[in-house]
C-alpha cells in the first residue's frame, strides 16, 4: 500500500479551447473536472492500475465534499481531515496544440489543529506498513513545517519518504533530510540549485548536489524529453517518440506513481514511469491512464547517457 498526502488539494477544472488569446472571450469546446492536487493524482493513477493506496487530504466546504465524492466514485480510499476553509479550484486552459495554461489558487490556510490532525492521520496509516509515504504539492499557509514533520514521522516508522514539491516548501523539507526519492522536473531542480540546467550532465551534477542534503535518489522529469533517474552511483534516461499531448497536467504525478508502482530494477521502474507519464498526456485534463493506455514497449532506456547531450534535444 502507498500513502499519499496532499495538503493543498484542488478541484481541477479544465477548459478545452481552440487557442489562447489574452483579452478575448474564449468559448470552451469541452469542460472536464478531476479530483486534483499532486498526491491525489498519484493515488488516482495507482488506483486506476489496481495498486492499493490511501490519499490523505484536508476537506473543506462544498468543493471539498465534491472532491471527496469524486475519489469515492473512483474507488480511491481517502482519509479526509475536516478543515474550516473551502477546498480550492484550479483552472487549466488546454488549447488544441497541446499547450496548457494553468491558474492555481492559493488554497485556504490550515489551522495548527488541522495540521496536527493531518499528521495524526498519517501516523495511523503508517502503522499499516505502507511501502512509501508520498508528500506532494504546495503547502498552504499555516502548514510550513508539515513536510519536515512527515519526513521525521516516516523515518520513525522506517517508511520510504517520497517528496514532490517546489519553491520554499521543497527547500525547507530538504533541510530536515530523510528523503528517499525526490521528483522535481528540470525547472524545479534548476530553481533549487540556483542555476540553469542545459545538458544531461548539468542535471546529474545538480542531482548529486541535492543528494548531499540527504536525498537518496532523484527522478527528474523532462516533459516531452522523458526523464532521468539519478542514484548514488548510476544514471539512466528514458523517453519515447514525440506525441501531441491533450493535457500535460498531472503527467509528472502519474510518472511518479508509475515509478513507485513496482519494486523492479531502477531501469524498469524508470521505463514504467515514462510510459505512465506519456499515457497521461494523451488524456484530457488531469485524467490518469488505465492499463490498456500504457505502452512500455515504445519507451527507450539508456544507461549512463552522454552527459554532453542537450536536454531539449533528447
Ligand atoms: N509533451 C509530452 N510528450 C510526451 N511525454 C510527456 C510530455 N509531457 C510530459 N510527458 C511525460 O510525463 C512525464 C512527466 O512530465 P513533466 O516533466 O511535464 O512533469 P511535471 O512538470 O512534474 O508535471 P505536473 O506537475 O503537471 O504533474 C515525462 O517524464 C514524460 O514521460
Ligand atoms: O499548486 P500545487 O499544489 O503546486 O499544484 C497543484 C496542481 O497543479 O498539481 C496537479 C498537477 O501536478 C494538479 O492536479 C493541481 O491543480
Amino acid at each position: 500500500m502507498i500513502v499519499t498526502v496532499t495538503p493543498n488539494p484542488s478541484l481541477d477544472r479544465t477548459f478545452e479551447i481552440a487557442r489562447l488569446v489574452p483579452g478575448e472571450v474564449l468559448r470552451a469546446t469541452a469542460v472536464h473536472h478531476h479530483a486534483g492536487g499532486k498526491g491525489i493524482n498519484v493515488s488516482r493513477a495507482l488506483a486506476c492500475q489496481g495498486i492499493p493506496t490511501v490519499a490523505v487530504l484536508p476537506v473543506g466546504g462544498a468543493v471539498g465534499e465534491r472532491l471527496a465524492g469524486m475519489l469515492a466514485d473512483l474507488g480511491v480510499e481517502a482519509a479526509g481531515v475536516e478543515m474550516a476553509g473551502e477546498t480550492r479550484t484550479n483552472v487549466t486552459l488546454a488549447d488544441a496544440d497541446g499547450v496548457t495554461t494553468k491558474i492555481n489558487a492559493p488554497g485556504p490556510d490550515l489551522t495548527p489543529a488541522e495540521v496536527d490532525a493531518l499528521v495524526a492521520t498519517v501516523e495511523t496509516l503508517l502503522a499499516r506498513g505502507p511501502r512509501h509515504l508520498v508528500a506532494a504539492g504546495s503547502l498552504p499557509g499555516g502548514a510550513g513545517d508539515l513536510y519536515a514533520r512527515l519526513a521525521a514521522l516516516a523515518a520513525r516508522h522506517d517508511t520510504s519518504f517520497v517528496l514532490d514539491s517546489s519553491g520554499e516548501a521543497l527547500a525547507s523539507a530538504l533541510e530536515q533530510g530523510g528523503v528517499a526519492l525526490l521528483k522535481p522536473n528540470d525547472e524545479e531542480l534548476a530553481e533549487l540549485v540556483g542555476r540553469e540546467l542545459v545538458t544531461v550532465g548539468d542535471v546529474v551534477d545538480a542531482a548529486h548536489e541535492v543528494r548531499r542534503s540527504g536525498v537518496q535518489e532523484l527522478l527528474v522529469s523532462l516533459g516531452a524529453h522523458g526523464a532521468l533517474l539519478v542514484t548514488a552511483d548510476d544514471v539512466w534516461w528514458a523517453g519515447g517518440p514525440a506525441v501531441v499531448p491533450q493535457s500535460t497536467v498531472g503527467a509528472g504525478d502519474t510518472a511518479l506513481a508509475g515509478f513507485l508502482s513496482t519494486d523492479a530494477s531502477p531501469d524498469r521502474r524508470l521505463r514504467t514511469a515514462v510510459a505512465w507519464g506519456r499515457a497521461a498526456v494523451l488524456l484530457p485534463g488531469s485524467a490518469v491512464p488505465a492499463p490498456e493506455d500504457v505502452h512500455e514497449d515504445v519507451v527507450r532506456v539508456v544507461h549512463r547517457p552522454d552527459p554532453t547531450l542537450v536536454l531539449k534535444e533528447l
